[in-house]
């Protein structure tokens, strides 16, 4: 695990070198991925990352992290994502990762309404403990069991639209669009930044770049100190 982790440094830190880009480049925002239990939200992080199903999944305690980098519109971006877990009783330690997110993922289960009709509470703690300025997709998760379908296409994108989101299906299991809906996100966060609607250096926006991502990543240790501050537990 720390080689996994030292390897990725050198990728970043090579990645931060070459750029010539000028300022705009080598972002690191924080994700959230949110929802019901049993979701998909934690296979979904692991297709994403791992590119294939996790067919073993078990009810995430707390709080799981993955981090991986991509390249979006030729920028290198560094994506800090913490998959929460989606029983109640674990609410309280969840709502507590959700300060300075730049986005998240707030997934349902096609074929469970009782998930989709948990959407609005969600979307109330994101805005609310992360920032109003959060950009979410929507992701209608288990695509590939289309047959046992309980909320359409339609109705989700209409409530998608209503509440200024992102949406698309997504299938942890077969992986379509799971990598387009975190690609998709991060975009949007840099189209917000080019625009000038989105402030990086604003306190707890979720975002850092340039040298300040480098140097985080430069000092292992005292990033996952931050983190944890940052999460506060
Ligand atoms: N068919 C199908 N099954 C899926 C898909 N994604 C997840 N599953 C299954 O759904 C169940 C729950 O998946 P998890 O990823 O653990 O769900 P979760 O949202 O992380 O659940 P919590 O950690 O409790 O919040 C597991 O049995 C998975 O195998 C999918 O896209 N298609």
């Amino acid at each position: 695990m720390i080689l996994d982790f030292l390897k990725e440094l050198q990728v970043s830190q090579l990645e931060c070198l070459d750029d010539s880009n000028g300022w705009l480049s080598n972002f690191l925002f924080k994700f959230l991925v949110i929802g019901n239990a049993g979701t998909g939200k934690s296979c979904l992080l692991h297709q994403f990352i791992e590119k294939r199903f996790k067919d073993d999944s078990n009810h995430t305690i707390g709080v799981e992290f993955g981090s991986k980098i991509i390249s979006v519109v030729n920028k290198f971006v560094k994506l800090q994502i913490w998959d929460t877990a989606g029983q109640e009783r674990f609410r309280s330690v969840t709502r507590s990762y959700y300060r300075g997110a730049a986005g998240a993922l707030l997934v349902y289960d096609i074929t469970s309404r009782e998930t989709y009709n948990a959407l609005t509470n969600w979307l109330t703690d994101a805005r609310m403990l992360a920032s109003q300025n959060i950009v979410i997709i929507l992701c209608g998760n288990k695509k590939d069991l289309d047959a046992d379908r309980e909320v359409t296409f339609l109705e989700a994108s209409r409530f998608a639209q209503e509440n200024e989101l992102m949406f698309l299906e997504t299938s942890a299991l077969t992986g379509e669009n799971v990598e387009e809906a975190f690609v998709q996100c991060a975009r949007k966060i840099l189209n917000k930044i080019e625009s000038g609607e989105l402030d990086p250096e604003r306190m707890g926006s979720g975002i850092q770049y340039g040298d300040a991502a480098l140097r985080q990543l430069r000092s292992p240790r005292r990033a996952q100190a931050e983190s944890v501050q940052e999460c506060g537990c």
